[in-house]
């Protein structure tokens, strides 16, 4: 939690203002910031200066696992965080690709799962992973990309935290995890306990112990109308102690992440916060 509000800090600062075409709002904006989650101690990276809506960042994790493209099948898990830029977005609604109501294009999962290949059938790089770890392989190349240039117009928006490393050093597993832009007060928050999340989940089904995860981010930004929140009132908040995340110890596999785990197999143990900070979203 203090990198995070470092992070911040940081930012406000030493950032540079820069306007940004697509959302036409100015952002507070840093270069570089590398986090760092401690996984194998189960130190669970939620913000505690505010409520954290954890359970959506899982769902948001979940959902990309299973290589959902529609903003309805993350709402039925419990995620609300695709509707506006499936369905508010000037740019991608009047895109030809935009399969109705919804539709979020070939973004995130449907990378990961279903890479399209130039004969025609489809690469899935998170089983590829899982299988190799499942056997003790590391090949130095144990990578899940969602960033796929030639398919940007086929999707809503592009993947921000679009690339996931994992590693295997004897029977511990480490995750870097990529991140081309982060809105520091609202995405963040999620991404955290995303990465942190999904080390813990691929430790779990592939049967290793959780190490460190790896957060490398490239341009971190705070929106012209989130500025004062964050400088005047969610900085000005002592943090808590980390609680921990509790994971059902019967997820077991692929299959299992893919076919019946809910938001009821994840518990916080210990999260002690302050009050909920309503942030402007910006599509
Ligand atoms: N401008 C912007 N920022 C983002 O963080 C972001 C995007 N766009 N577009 C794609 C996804 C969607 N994400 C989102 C979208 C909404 C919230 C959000 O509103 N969070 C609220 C509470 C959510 C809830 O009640 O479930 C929060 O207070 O954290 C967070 C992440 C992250 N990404
Ligand atoms: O997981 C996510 C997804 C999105 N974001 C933020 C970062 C930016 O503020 C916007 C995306 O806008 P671009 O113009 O495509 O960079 O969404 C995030 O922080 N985390």
């Amino acid at each position: 939690m203090k990198q995070y509000l470092a992070l911040c800090q940081n930012i406000i600062d030493n950032g540079q203002w820069v306007t940004n075409e697509r959302t036409g709002k100015k952002c507070l904006t840093l270069i570089n910031a590398d986090l760092e989650y401690d996984v194998a101690n189960n130190q669970f990276p939620i913000i505690t200066t505010r409520k954290s809506f954890w359970k959506a960042a899982i769902a948001e994790l979940l959902g990309y696992l299973r290589g959902y493209n529609s903003a309805a099948q993350f709402r039925e898990i419990g995620c609300n965080t695709w509707n506006a830029n499936a369905n508010d977005n000037e740019a991608w609604l009047s895109n030809p690709s935009r399969q109705g109501e919804d539709d979020m294009g070939r973004v995130y999962g449907v990378q990961g799962r279903r890479w399209q290949k130039p004969d025609g059938s489809s690469l899935d790089q998170l089983k590829k992973v899982v299988d190799n770890l499942k056997n003790g392989i590391d090949d130095r190349g144990e990578i899940i990309t969602f960033y796929n240039p030639g398919e940007f117009d086929l999707g809503c928006l592009r993947p921000c935290m679009h690339t996931h490393t994992f590693s295997l050093l004897g029977d511990t597993l480490y995750l870097t995890s990529y991140q081309r832009s982060c809105d520091v007060p609202l995405g963040l928050n999620f991404n955290q306990i995303q990465v942190f999340t999904f080390l813990a989940l691929m430790a779990q089904i592939t049967g290793h112990k959780a190490g460190k995860a790896y957060h490398k981010i490239v341009n971190a930004h705070i929106y012209e109308d989130q500025l004062e929140l964050m400088r005047d009132v969610q900085l000005k908040r002592e943090p808590f102690e980390s609680p921990k995340l509790i994971i059902n110890p019967e997820i077991k596999s692929l299959e299992d992440l893919e076919t019946w785990v809910t938001l009821d197999d994840f518990s916080v143990e210990g999260y002690q916060y302050h009050e909920a900070i309503k942030y402007p979203f910006s599509v």
